[in-house]
C-alpha cells in the first residue's frame, strides 16, 4: 500500500479550509500528478503525506502504517521512508551540496553516522551520482547559496534520489527550471519511482507536463477532489472546470492551450 486518505479534512489556525473530505489512494509504484489552481490545496494534501500536518478529520495510512495514535520512534521511522521535493528546498546556505544531498538519508542512518556525515560527508561517491542525475555534479562542493534557483532546486531532488524513498511527494519539483529540462526531470522522477517500486505524488503548475509524463491524474479544487482519472480520460472540459474561477485557461509550460488527453498514456510513463 502506498497510501490511503479517508476523509481527510485540514482547518488551518486562522479558520482557513485547506482540504475539506478528501479521500484518495494509491498503489506502492503508482504515480499521481496533482493540478489544480492557486490555493486549491495540494501543498496542504502532500503536507498530510509527509507527516508535516496532522489532520483534523478523517483517517490516514502511509506505507501501511496508520497514523493515528503512532508512537515518536515509529513516525521517525515512517519519515524517514518518506522523501520530500520542496518547490524551494530549504537547504542551509551555507551548507555545502554534498552534505545537503547526503542529507535525505539522515534519517535511515545510526546517529553516530548522521552526526559524523555533517562534519565529514560519509558517502562522496553516492552524493556525486545523485547529482550526475541531475547535472550537477560539478556542484558537489559549492554551497548551497551559491547555487541558481533552478541549480537548488535539483540539488533538493538529487537528495530525494539519494534517500531512496518508498513515498516520494514533490511540490512544484520543478518551477525554476526551463520546459525542457523540466520534462525530463521530472521523467527521471518517475523513472526512479518506477524502477525501485516507490510511489510518487507530484504536484504540478504545467498541466501538459502532468499530461505527458503521468498515467493518473488528480484534480483539486478548493481542498476537494474535483476528478480522479486515468491520463487518456482527462478531457478539456474537465481542465476548463478545474481552472475556471481563475479565469484562466490552464496553464502549460509550453506555450498554448493544453493538449488535451493523449489517447494512450505517454510512452515513458513507466509506472503503473
Ligand atoms: N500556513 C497556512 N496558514 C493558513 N492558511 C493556509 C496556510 N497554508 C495554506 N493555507 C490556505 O489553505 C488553502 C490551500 O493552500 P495550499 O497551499 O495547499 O494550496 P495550493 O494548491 O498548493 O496552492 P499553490 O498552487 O498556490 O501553491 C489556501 O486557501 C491557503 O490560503
Amino acid at each position: 500500500m502506498g497510501f490511503a486518505l479517508e476523509g481527510v479534512g485540514l482547518t488551518h489556525a486562522n479558520g482557513s479550509v485547506a482540504l475539506a473530505g478528501i479521500s484518495l489512494a494509491a498503489r506502492q509504484g503508482e504515480c499521481i500528478a496533482l493540478i489544480g489552481p492557486s490555493g486549491a490545496g495540494k501543498t496542504s494534501l502532500l503536507s498530510v503525506l509527509a507527516t508535516a500536518w496532522t489532520p483534523d478529520q478523517g483517517s490516514a495510512q502511509l506505507l501501511g502504517t496508520e497514523l493515528r495514535g503512532l508512537s515518536a520512534p515509529a513516525l521517525r521511522a515512517l519519515r524517514a521512508r518518506i522523501g520530500t521535493v520542496h518547490q524551494a528546498p530549504p537547504l542551509p546556505g551555507r551548507q555545502r551540496v554534498v552534505t545537503s544531498v547526503l542529507a535525505g538519508r539522515l534519517g535511515q542512518w545510526p546517529a553516530w553516522k548522521a552526526l559524523a556525515s555533517l562534519a565529514y560527508p560519509m558517502d562522496i561517491p553516492g552524493a556525486r551520482a545523485a547529482l550526475a542525475q541531475v547535472d550537477l555534479d560539478d556542484k558537489l562542493f559549492a554551497r548551497c547559496d551559491q547555487l541558481s534557483g533552478g541549480q537548488l532546486q535539483r540539488a533538493g531532488i538529487a537528495r530525494v534520489l539519494y534517500q531512496q524513498a518508498a513515498l516520494v511527494l514533490a511540490d512544484e519539483p520543478v518551477s525554476a527550471l526551463d520546459p525542457t529540462l523540466a520534462q525530463a526531470t521530472v521523467r527521471l522522477l518517475i523513472d526512479d519511482a518506477a524502477q525501485r517500486g516507490a510511489t510518487l505524488v507530484a504536484s504540478l503548475h504545467a498541466v501538459d507536463l502532468a499530461l505527458n509524463c503521468f498515467a493518473r491524474i488528480v484534480g483539486i479544487k478548493g481542498g476537494r477532489i474535483a476528478f480522479d482519472l486515468p491520463t487518456d480520460q482527462v478531457r478539456q472540459e474537465h481542465l476548463q472546470a478545474l481552472y475556471a474561477s481563475e479565469g484562466q485557461t490552464p496553464p502549460t509550460l509550453q506555450p498554448g492551450p493544453a493538449a488535451p488527453a493523449p489517447a494512450t498514456p505517454a510512452p515513458l510513463t513507466l509506472c503503473r
